[in-house]
């Protein structure tokens, strides 16, 4: 690879460094280099070269940059850690946490669970509609339960480590000169995305690490959880950088003018001629003619990568909001009219998820006298956890609704008389036992799926829900740790006995993993979760305003906020900027013909 101009001045960089950049232009790439000259170099034998990012994603984009793409050889790629922030705070606060007054024994609590633990709180506030007394009642009403469970419990969640690590870190100067000592060097990904409490952080190891941020001030994208317009200039008084900008390079797409026409959505001036790379098209807002037009499309993409035999070729369907990844998944599995079905991942919110696993493990259990009220512990789980941190009120009263009906189950039982009849029980009971009876054959595979079928069959609604869900894990894969310990504990046991306890630590540890891969095939996510990816095509599909007697009466699953030009800002235009510059060769975006995407159209 030839190094351009602004990265060779990377490489030669002493001290603080900041990098600068937009999409593709090599700010990723051209740190990993900087790491393993600096490990060739300048580490001793215990230390490593920290790489922290927000997301798992990137995390594996990185690591698989430093072993393929690269070169690098062994003993330079093993001086180089990359983690989440979140996996390093969570490091510290088990080591150190006893030193701000936490509990010696620390457990993470995930957002399923958090959600569940907060549940009673937030059952004491409508769910929409707050008033700005009541949010911030809520909010401190939440807070004061994180904070409860941390302390008194253990249980930690993730929006808590930031803080206490910072809490830590500017307390203690030993503990700053002991991570120093392990990794003098620290680079930070996606820098211009850090809130104040990371930045707390951030600045209490710049005092004895070295800190290298890379940073694209317009792929600023989680305004709404703090980033501050602001921070590359607090790094630049705190510690005085080194700069480069790269910001008229563009690797990922060269030969493109994709990141040209990211460029001009900044400004929303478009110029007369087509942008090579960029493909427009639009629809009818009509469910199936939409849904046909996505697919063809696909198909298109497809053949494109087949022909060009690109080998593991990436796909991704980028949509505005949760409930069109959801949408589009579905339409995949099963297309309209006799358009073949179309192999996919979904990204989607794991909570449901993850609590349905949990149901479907204990269905894999054998009784041991308490197993079906832990089954309804289970149930009610599910409801107060998954909608994670915006749970419905309808959700939360469903809990409550199985909770009540299992109480007069037992107040049935107890005094020796039959169940209702129409209790929210009955059909649950009857697939629960179904699912009970099944002959497992020592196959976590197959019993997974054979247990997951019954619920998807049965009479119960409920446990249909919780079925399709589960759908969504995938860490069943062959060769996961969560297959591997259940055929374990059916070897060791002739049952699987511990399946709940072992799928639970899968999916701590699944948070924590380093060795997801990245992406390939067709993936649809949501277009926040497309930040720091790339992939060989992109389609950004959005939705479509939903009409009666010619007024729209719904138009929520658009890329700009209803599509209206006053909700047009430069954040906006940043999302569908970092959007729009995932794809390598080519990009399509689809939009209603009603109702054109308002970032497209001329200003009027
Ligand atoms: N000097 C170079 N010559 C050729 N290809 C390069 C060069 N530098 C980087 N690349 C390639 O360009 C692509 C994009 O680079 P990279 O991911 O480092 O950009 P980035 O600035 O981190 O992007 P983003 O901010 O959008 O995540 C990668 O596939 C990388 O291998």
């Amino acid at each position: 690879m030839d190094l351009t101009k602004g990265q060779r001045d990377v490489i030669e960089a002493y001290g603080h460094l900041l990098v600068t950049g937009g999409p593709g232009s090599g700010k990723t790439t051209i740190s990993i280099l900087k790491a393993s000259q600096i490990a060739e170099r300048n580490l001793r034998p215990w230390q490593k070269i920290l790489f922290l990012s927000f997301a798992r994603a990137t995390v594996s984009r990185v690591v698989e940059a430093i072993s393929y793409e690269q070169q690098i050889p062994p003993a330079q790629r093993r001086g180089i850690n990359v983690e989440t922030y979140h996996s390093f705070f969570w490091r510290i606060l088990k080591a150190h946490g006893y030193l701000i007054g936490l509990p010696r024994r620390l457990s993470i609590l995930t957002p399923p669970s958090e959600a569940i633990s907060l549940a009673d709180v937030r059952s004491g506030f409508p769910a929409r509609k707050l008033t700005d007394e009541q949010k911030a009642a809520k909010k401190v009403a939440e807070e004061a339960e994180r904070t409860r469970l941390a302390r008194e419990e253990g249980r930690v969640c993730f929006d808590l480590f930031a803080p206490h690590v910072g809490d830590l870190l500017h307390s203690s100067a030993r503990i700053r000169c002991l991570i120093a000592n392990m990794y003098p060097v620290i680079i930070l990904d996606e820098f211009q995305d850090t809130n104040s409490e990371q930045w707390r952080v951030i600045q209490a190891l710049g005092e004895f690490c070295r800190l290298i941020a890379l940073a694209d001030p317009e792929q600023r994208i989680y305004d709404w959880i703090g980033a501050n317009p602001a921070r590359l200039d607090h790094f630049r008084e705190a510690f005085k950088p080194e700069e480069v900008d790269l910001s008229t390079d563009n690797h990922r797409s060269a030969g493109t003018e994709i990141a040209m026409f990211g460029n001009d959505i900044l400004t929303g001036t478009f110029r007369k001629d087509s942008y090579s790379g960029i493909d427009f098209d639009t629809f009818d807002s009509i469910h199936n003619l939409a849904m046909t037009k996505l697919i063809t499309g696909v198909y298109g993409a497809r053949k494109r990568l087949l022909d060009a035999g690109v080998s593991a070729w990436s796909l991704a369907i980028l949509v505005p909001t949760k409930k069109m990844t959801r949408m589009v998944s579905d339409a995949l599995r099963k297309p309209p009219d006799s358009m073949a079905e179309v192999p996919h991942t979904a990204v989607i919110e794991m909570e449901a998820a993850i609590l349905g696993a949990e149901i479907i493990a204990l269905l894999m259990q054998p009784d041991d006298g308490r197993h079906f009220a832990q089954f309804i512990g289970l149930m009610c789980n599910y409801y107060q956890g998954k909608g994670g941190d915006k749970p419905t009120q309808s959700a939360l009263k469903e809990a409550t609704n199985i909770r009540k009906a299992y109480e007069e189950l037992l107040a049935c039982q107890a005094a020796g008389k039959a169940m209702r009849k129409n209790s929210i029980l009955v059909n649950m009971i009857a697939v629960y036992e179904q699912a009970c009876a099944i002959k497992l054959t020592g196959n976590p595979d197959k019993d997974w799926r054979a247990v997951r079928r019954v619920l998807e069959d049965g009479a119960c609604k409920r446990l249909q829900e919780v079925s399709s869900e589960v759908r969504n894990v995938r860490i069943l894969d062959r060769g996961t740790q969560l297959r591997q310990e259940l055929s374990q504990n059916w070897r060791d046991n002739g049952n699987y006995r511990n399946a709940l306890a072992i799928t639970r630590k899968a999916f701590i540890q699944e948070h924590f993993s380093m060795s997801e891969k990245p992406e390939f095939g067709v993936i649809v996510m949501n277009m926040h979760k497309a930040k720091g990816k790339q992939f060989d095509e992109v389609i950004i599909f959005e939705g479509w305003p939903r009409m009666k007697r010619g007024q729209i009466i719904y138009n929520g699953d658009r890329i700009v906020r209803f599509n209206s030009r006053d909700q047009v800002d430069d954040q906006a235009r940043q999302n569908f900027r970092v959007s729009v510059t995932r794809g390598k060769r080519q990009t399509t975006i689809l939009t209603p013909n009603s109702d054109p995407c308002v970032l497209l159209l001329p200003d009027e």
